[in-house]
């Protein structure tokens, strides 16, 4: 298993391409089940995500072509793949595929839309909590679909099409409104679904569907109306840019302090966590070529924040957050309001001299003069980015173990940071 080494203390300066989002390229690329025809995405990023996703869609019946770029071997920024899903040969989703990766369990909209029957395993992903599915079967049962579970499949059918209908989502779940939003599109009347995700994912996929021909409105509210069509068509979309991603690297500029341009970073897509960033004394501008953070020696203030559903503080940021915090000249206070098991990054920070108190869903943060390095093991996706922005904090060297969680959500980590002068190697093994 691959090791990531970072030796702490070094300033970033230059400048990190900002890749295109995960969380959108995965409901992208399983839009594309929904018609015949083929849909171009742009911006794809180079994750094991993606790859993982690819051969589920290969399953189908998927042709996945790539540019010539990859293929020749040369250093890439965003692939451009074709994803074609002339016959659909398989409705079913193995155990195998979907337990690797959440996204997976997409598929069952989109194939019970345009198929009348699925057969998904439930997922797995993140071990972040529980992450049940009951809001994407009752939405997708609300649109007619009969749902049963068998040997840890949700086998689902509508053999006369999906209907329209009222889908009110108790708890706002971006995956149940990915699934419902993507099987809706092919559905016989009109949807409405209430409490929609607001997440800029959400709005990115409804642009792409919009292309390949659904009629939809409302995408980045929470109550998205959707007129079913009888077929869609192909289409070309480029990826948005990753919040995530973005956020991610403003606060490793901010952890190791410097000065970078975060390339093709769009500002609006993080409202909050920018403006979160510059109170705690990081300087932050939006420029014509992305997002510029700087930090220069400033000490860090302590802040107060939860999560939230999109336009709020994104649990995706949580751990990396709390990694910066460490070093707070303060105590910080950050809730976890969206998963019920997100803080095991907690354990590692410690590791690295962190002092950090959880008590229930409130993680209190005692900033530290100084954090040294350790050997550390990477939990989860966000987790393991925590703890190499830690790495950049701390004195000495820092050994994040099981970067292969790392490799599902980040692409090119190493080089992005190295080249902007972090110690940082991954060693192979
Ligand atoms: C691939 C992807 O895009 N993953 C993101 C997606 O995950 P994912 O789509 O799995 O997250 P959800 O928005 O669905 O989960 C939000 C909350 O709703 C609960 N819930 C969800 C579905 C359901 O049927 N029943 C239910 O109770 C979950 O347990 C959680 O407490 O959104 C999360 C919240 O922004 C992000 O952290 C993940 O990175
Ligand atoms: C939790 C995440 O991914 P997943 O939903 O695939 O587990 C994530 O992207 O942070």
């Amino acid at each position: 298993m691959d090791r990531i080494r970072i030796v702490g203390g070094r300033h970033l300066n230059g400048t990190i391409p900002i890749s295109g989002a995960k969380n959108a390229a995965l409901p992208l690329m399983i839009a594309s089940l929904l018609t015949p025809e083929t849909v171009t995405l742009k911006n794809v990023p180079n994750l094991a995500d993606v790859s993982l996703l690819i051969r589920i869609l290969r399953n189908h019946g998927t042709d996945a072509a790539f540019d010539g770029k990859r293929a020749n071997g040369h250093v890439h920024q965003g692939d451009t793949i074709h994803f074609t899903a002339r016959d659909i040969v398989d409705t079913t989703a193995p155990y195998d595929l979907v337990r690797r990766m959440r996204a997976s369990f997409w598929v069952l909209g989109p194939l019970l839309a345009r198929e009348g029957k699925a057969r998904v395993s439930l997922p797995g992903g993140c071990a972040i909590g529980t992450r049940p599915v009951d809001l994407h079967l009752t939405g997708l049962q609300a649109l007619g679909a009969d749902i049963k579970l068998d040997g840890g499949y949700v086998v689902a059918s509508a053999p006369g099409g999906l209907k329209g209908g009222v889908v009110r989502f108790p708890k706002i779940s971006v995956g149940a409104t990915h699934n419902v939003l993507m099987a809706a599109t092919l559905a016989k009347g009109e949807v409405v679904i209430e409490n929609a995700a607001c997440e800029p994912e959400v709005v990115d996929v409804a642009a792409c569907l919009s292309k390949m021909g659904a009629k939809i409105e409302g995408a980045g509210t929470p109550t998205i109306h959707i007129q079913g069509v009888d077929e869609l068509e192909g289409a070309t979309h480029t990826v948005l840019p990753d919040r995530i991603e973005t956020g991610t690297y403003a606060m490793a500029v901010a952890a190791a302090g410097g000065d970078v341009t975060l390339e093709g970073a769009r500002g609006d897509l993080l409202p909050g966590v920018l403006d979160l960033l510059r109170n705690a004394g990081v300087e932050i501008a939006e420029t014509n070529r992305g997002i510029r953070v700087t930090r220069n020696g400033a000490a860090l203030r302590p802040v107060t924040v939860e999560t939230e559903p999109f336009p709020g503080f994104p649990t995706d940021l949580q751990a990396q957050l709390m990694a910066l915090m460490c070093r707070a000249d303060g105590i910080s206070e950050i809730r976890e309001t969206i998963f019920e098991n997100r803080f095991m990054h907690v354990s590692e920070l410690t590791r690295l001299g962190a002092d950090i108190e959880v008590k229930g869903d409130m993680a209190r943060v005692k900033g530290v003069p100084r954090l040294h390095g350790a050997e550390v093991m990477a939990t989860d996706l966000r987790a393991s980015v925590s703890l190499v922005i830690a790495g950049l904090m701390a004195e000495g060297e820092t050994m994040v173990n099981r970067v292969y969680h790392l490799d599902r959500g980040f692409e090119r980590l190493e080089e992005k940071l190295g080249s902007c002068g972090a110690e940082i190697e991954r060693l192979h093994s």
